[in-house]
């Protein structure tokens, strides 16, 4: 269980009062949820999930995972970027196993975990090739490996397939909706993008801004059905995600709209 407890997040401002990036709040996420964030541009969403991954403490509020305080970044936490941080001076593999290494593990036992990671998301064969030579989406899959390579608990993904072209995107969105459904962790998934949003999460949570907060916590039925379909675009096609479309679509414009005033 990650508990989100009336977190609130302040950043100093240059002149004037800090600004109020996350206001009170909370959230339960049991194991087994894919959480998607969804909200207008300065609704705290990143702010969230960088306090969940422990790179920002609190203002106020407290974060648990399994019952304990976070205090800091940790294996129980992947994160991916949509600017994927590989390492150009580092193969593929042994990006992935970095963090494994960093954490003493002994090389033999790390590669086999990352090779086994490299898999999952499709690129064994690109083991040992230098991260210059990999298209976006396939840096894009070596950092997914590389998150779950410390089989987390929780994985956290910033807009990972922000800079995809549509092709590729829709095809990483099948790829972790299979790693999510496998590991039966949490993942916390922020995106722009309403479609992916809803295919993606079992539970839409709509932020908006000034100060930033939860405003609609919404269970979503469409990631499972993709799961027991393997039908990606007649889940995408079926009336009902259009209209779950629109209505989140009003939604979300709804709480923009009234964030500016
Ligand atoms: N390091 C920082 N220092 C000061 N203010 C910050 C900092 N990071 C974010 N903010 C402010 O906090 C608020 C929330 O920002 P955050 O990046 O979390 O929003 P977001 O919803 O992820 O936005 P976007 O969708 O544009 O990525 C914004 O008003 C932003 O200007």
């Amino acid at each position: 269980m990650l508990e989100i407890d009336q977190v609130s997040i302040e950043y100093p401002a240059r002149k004037g009062p800090p600004s109020l990036a996350l206001d009170q709040v909370s959230l339960s996420i049991p194991a087994g949820e894919f959480v998607v964030a969804l909200g207008a541009s300065g609704c705290g969403k990143t702010t969230l999930l960088n306090t969940i991954a422990g790179f920002i403490p609190p203002t106020r509020g407290e974060i648990r995972l399994a019952g304990e305080a976070v205090d800091g970044p940790g294996s129980d936490r992947g994160v991916v970027f949509q600017k994927h941080a590989l390492m150009p001076w580092m193969n593929v593999v042994e990006n992935v196993e970095f963090g494994l290494k960093l954490r003493k593990m002994p090389l033999h036992e790390r590669r086999r975990i990352a090779l086994e990671c490299l898999n999952k998301v499709g690129l064994l064969s690109s083991a040992h090739k230098q991260v210059y030579e990999l298209s976006g989406g396939m840096q894009q899959r070596v950092g997914v490996a590389r998150a779950i390579a410390s089989s987390p608990s929780v994985m956290l993904l910033d807009e990972p397939l922000g800079a995809l072209d549509a092709f590729t995107r829709e095809a990483i969105q099948e790829l972790l909706l299979d790693l999510w459904n496998e590991s039966q962790g949490v993942f916390f998934f922020i995106t722009h993008d309403v479609e992916e949003a809803l295919f993606l999460a079992t539970r839409l949570i709509v932020m908006a801004p000034s100060p930033g907060r939860v405003v609609h916590d919404l269970s979503m039925p469409f990631a499972r059905r993709y799961l027991a379909t393997r039908d990606a675009r007649g889940t995408k096609a079926d009336p009902e995600f259009i209209a779950a479309r629109e209505r989140v679509l009003a939604l979300v414009h709804q709480t923009s709209s009234t964030g500016m005033h």
